[in-house]
């Protein structure tokens, strides 16, 4: 395993009970934060593998159990509500810890609850790690790079954070998150991975997450302005949820800690994005310039090197195929058939 350095200590015995027919037959996966966007995607692909069985654990603040209904009461499945601020112990092989909310406007809602998340959720699933044997992956994030003086971003750049700001529960958090989960490797030898998470898409986003992608096209179905928050200029990133999901899978199951870059490279300013929704939905639709929010960061790309040389990934999705998917799903949520 490529272990960037980090001493490698067996992790301890999990239970007996683990080598019994039943369990060898059968991976055991935590996906915390399941109930949520990426996280019930990701459920429904570790659920088409027969061997696998999935429990989720979600508080549902931000998740939905709407999300996960064709797996409730599958013999292979288990929801849990739970909060990874309080432990958890239950007998997994690998844990995928997503649980926090993503979206800028939710976790500023309760910074308090997003660093207490991001740190007290963090060390709870690596103690549970610690103590059943477990391989844990963590959704980090792109905002990891703050507003980035290097462009595109690679996993070698430290970033240019704010660590007194209203984003910095959220950016600083998932700072802290990143360093308790290589201590963890290097004190106890857990087997850890790191994604480092760039604005994702697709259906299945709260209709009022307040991120971009979902705003621009709620609004362009309901016939109001999209917001582009000033001056536009600034650009991202946008991955497919099914190439996250795809590159999250990928890398648990390889050989590498990470932290890897998983998005696509394909750059956007945001007046760009919001004429691409406008001409795919409703070119009648007007743009209006908004004031934007503290601490934005102006450009982000990911440099994708790694995850194409390490987990032989790249996204197949590209913006234009995506949106017309996620489209599709707005339209039924909101009751807007197509004309
Ligand atoms: O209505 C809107 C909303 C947002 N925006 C702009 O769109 C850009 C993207 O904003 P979003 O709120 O979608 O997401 P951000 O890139 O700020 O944060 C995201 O980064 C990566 C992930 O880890 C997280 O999902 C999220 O924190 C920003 O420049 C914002 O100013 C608009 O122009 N209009």
């Amino acid at each position: 395993m490529a272990t960037n350095g980090a001493a490698s200590k067996a992790p301890p015995n999990p239970s007996p009970l683990r080598n019994s027919k039943f369990f060898q037959s059968n991976m055991r996966i935590l996906v915390t934060g399941g109930a949520g966007f990426i996280g019930s995607h990701l459920v429904d692909k570790l659920m088409e593998n027969e061997k696998n069985e999935v429990i989720v654990a979600d508080n549902y603040f931000t998740g939905s159990k709407d999300n996960l209904k064709k797996w409730i009461g599958h013999p292979r499945f288990e929801l849990i509500r739970h909060d990874v601020t309080e432990p958890l112990l239950v007998e997994v092989d690998r844990i995928y810890h997503l649980a926090c909310p993503a979206s800028p406007i939710f976790y500023k809602y309760n910074p308090v609850k997003t660093i207490k998340t991001n740190v007290i959720g963090t060390l709870n699933m690596l103690g549970l790690a610690k103590r059943v044997g477990a391989r844990i992956l963590l959704t980090s994030t792109s905002e990891v790079y703050g507003d980035p003086l290097v462009h595109p971003q690679n996993e070698e750049y430290w970033g240019n954070v704010n660590p007194i700001g209203v984003r910095s529960c959220y950016d600083e958090g998932k700072r802290v998150a990143e360093t308790l989960m290589f201590d963890y490797h290097r004190q106890h030898g857990i087997e850890i991975r790191i994604a480092r998470i760039f604005n994702t898409y697709g259906p299945r986003m709260n209709i009022d997450d307040g991120r971009v992608v979902s705003n621009f096209i709620a609004q362009a179905l309901r016939g109001e302005s999209l917001t582009v928050q000033a001056p536009g200029t600034q650009t991202r990133s946008f991955c497919y949820v099914s190439d996250m999901v795809d590159g999250l899978i990928r890398l648990m199951e390889g050989a590498n800690t990470g932290p890897i870059n998983i998005g696509n490279p394909g750059e956007f300013t945001m007046m760009e994005l919001a004429e691409t929704v406008k001409e795919l939905i409703d070119p009648e639709v007007k743009l209006k310039v908004v004031e934007n929010t503290p601490d934005d960061p102006r450009q982000r790309k990911p440099d994708i090197t790694k995850a194409k040389e390490l987990l032989g990934w790249e996204p197949k999705v590209s913006l234009r195929e995506g949106l017309p998917l996620m489209e599709d799903d707005f339209r039924q949520r909101l009751g807007v058939p197509k004309k």
